[in-house]
């Protein structure tokens, strides 16, 4: 598991009553884009608040980069709106506030990281030097060597040095550390949170590596098949399940509040929406996220929920007659 995120330094309180954090981070409202006809995102509503740690998560193809290119405003929508800060994606003014790390990481490979870092000062118009240098020397990096001749890891470390150095509102993350060894992913994400914490940064990161995500985001967004299939706090969305082991036979449960049920020998594990009671023969306990996650990614065309409730029926009908 990675390191967990420092305490922030705002409560809950804090947030409702600041203006600028009152504002969601993103907020979408019918959002949808197509490729080449083909619906990458269809029909999403979700709101992620400001100075959280939120995890888009999902399988391949899910729509996760889609969704967080909209947010940076690198595409627009073919469906609904999705606003960022309170203004509309890709509104000039977010340039100086929203930092944006792209999965493929681009960089000018000619330049030096030097060179780099100065570009990231020269392009901003509020540049932490010192943060930003500290995370490209954390990986011993040589500050004469060209780009184009690092490893993909040590690419991502000089794409998060630009996103940190930039001082933005909203850090946007697509898959940061999918290219980094064990022990740079742990150093790198202790240092990101530090700093994160340290500023009130929101950050919106997408990952299908779960373990990354444990003890470190506080909300979850979970994207499947373009849609947004689950999302909330991340403690309501826990609390809202229950996974329940018992016999196969002799214990019901409500078939529309199953999301996933798995079988070993005469016992059933089962993963449901609600924090019951449930029948008697049931054990049952809280979820940790992994076992939520895998259970919904397991079983694609399950029961739908949203929100920390454990989801709202007639959103769900929504959802699966739409898809
Ligand atoms: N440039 C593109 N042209 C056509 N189709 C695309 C393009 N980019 C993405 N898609 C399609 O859109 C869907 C969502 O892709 P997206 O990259 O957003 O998923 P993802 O969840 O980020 O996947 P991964 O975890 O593999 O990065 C996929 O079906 C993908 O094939």
């Amino acid at each position: 598991m990675l390191p967990a995120a420092p305490e922030r330094e705002a409560s809950e309180g804090d947030r409702v009553n600041d203006p600028i954090r009152a504002v969601p981070a993103l907020e979408a409202a019918g959002l949808g884009l197509r490729y080449r006809g083909e619906w990458a995102l269809r029909d999403c509503d979700f709101t992620v608040p400001a100075g959280r740690i939120s995890g888009v998560v999902g399988p391949n193809g899910a729509g996760k980069s889609t969704l967080l290119a909209l947010a940076a405003g690198l595409l627009a929508p073919d469906a609904g709106g999705l606003r960022v800060l309170g203004e509309p994606a890709g509104a000039p003014g977010l340039r100086a506030r929203v930092a944006y790390v792209a999965q493929d990481k681009p960089l000018y490979p000619g330049l030096t990281v030097a060179e780099t870092l100065r570009m990231g000062r020269e392009l901003n118009p509020v540049w932490d030097e010192e943060g930003a240098r500290r995370i490209v020397e954390q990986g011993e990096l040589r500050l004469r060597a060209r780009v184009g001749s690092l490893s993909g890891g040590q690419r991502t470390r000089v794409s998060l040095a630009l996103a940190l150095g930039k001082r933005a509102e909203l850090l946007l993350l697509d898959e940061p550390m999918s290219d980094l060894d064990p022990l740079a992913r742990h150093q790198l994400m202790g240092t990101l949170m530090s700093v994160v914490a340290e500023r009130g940064t929101t950050v919106v990161v997408s990952s299908h590596i779960l373990p990354e995500l444990d003890g470190v985001i506080d909300h979850l967004l979970l994207v499947q098949g373009g849609r947004v299939r689950l999302s909330g706090d991340l403690e309501d969305v826990l609390d809202g399940h229950r996974l329940l082991t018992g016999p196969v036979t002799g214990s019901e449960l409500p078939e529309h509040l199953v999301v996933e049920r798995r079988v070993g020998g005469r016992r059933a594990t089962v993963l449901v929406r609600g924090a019951g009671p449930f029948d008697e023969g049931w054990q049952s306990g809280r979820p940790g996220l992994e076992e939520l996650l895998l259970g919904y990614l397991r079983s694609p065309g399950s029961a739908r929920a949203r929100g920390g409730n454990g989801g709202d029926d007639r959103n769900d009908e929504h959802e699966e007659r739409a898809a």
